[in-house]
């Protein structure tokens, strides 16, 4: 069946200096690292290649996610495109694990606890202290956000916040018939693959998004994925690089 809908793009920014350092990241603001400003361009190049040129691109209040979109279209000469930015693709806040390093919390807590924390649909870590380093309670990117600030969330949290932003942001791009790349993160990208696929929560604990590696998505007029799981642009990179989140704190 052919649709009038656009082509949807997604892409985990590129390797970050946390990521590198093996570090929980979630609403801290790290910057890419070099392997991650490297696998940003290449993202650009892999859109080029495949004739996936974005006519628009939605991204979070992160600068992981916004420079890996800037690298990304600059090196798909989209550096011009229109651009929207919004905190509900931030990725998922990781509550007081912020600033922790992953194997140390997994040898503190144990296999099942980080796992729980890591990566169950509804279970989220404790809460992070207001004032603490690696909070952003002060932040004001976020001083409008009220209530609806987190100071921890599960993946079932960001699929809530993170679906107003698709239906009423995302969605109606892509019956304009645009092709659309969101650049966010790998939680937050979750959330949004469990949605459009319809992935059990149980099943998206197990499925990990890779970075820089665009994942092309062909909709039905209502906006079901043609392929279920959608199409890596370099398909043997992404299953290296999928191993590899999976195995993290290993
Ligand atoms: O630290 C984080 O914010 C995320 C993404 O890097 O980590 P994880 O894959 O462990 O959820």
């Amino acid at each position: 069946m052919t649709s009038d809908v656009g082509t949807l793009v997604l892409l985990r920014h590129g390797e970050s200096t946390w990521n590198a350092e093996n570090l929980f990241t979630g609403w801290v603001d790290v910057p890419l690292s070099e392997k991650g400003l490297v696998e940003a361009r290449r993202g650009g190049d892999l859109l080029t290649a495949a004739n996936l040129l974005p006519d628009i691109v939605h991204t979070s209040l992160l600068r992981r996610a916004i420079g890996t979109a800037n690298l990304a279209l600059d090196a798909a000469d989209r550096h011009w495109v229109p651009v929207r930015r919004d905190w509900r693709l931030n990725e998922r806040h990781y509550g007081a694990l912020q600033g922790k390093n992953k194997k140390q919390t997994l040898e503190t807590y144990g296999e099942e606890q980080f796992m729980l924390w890591r990566r169950s649909y509804d279970t989220p870590p404790p809460e992070i202290a207001l004032g603490d380093e690696y909070g952003q309670d002060a932040d004001p990117r976020y001083a409008d956000l009220g209530p609806a600030m987190p100071r921890t969330e599960c993946l079932k949290d960001v699929v809530t916040r993170l679906l107003p932003y698709w239906e009423e942001a995302i969605v109606p791009d892509l019956r304009a018939g645009r092709t659309v790349l969101v650049a966010a993160h790998g939680n937050s990208l979750r959330a949004l693959v469990k949605h459009l696929d319809g992935v059990s929560d149980e099943a998206i604990s197990s499925l990990n998004i890779p970075t820089g590696i665009p994942l092309r998505y062909d909709l039905d007029a209502d906006l079901t994925p043609v392929r279920p799981g959608g199409t890596y642009l370099d398909p043997d990179a992404a299953n290296e690089a999928i191993a590899a989140v999976a195995n993290q704190g290993r």
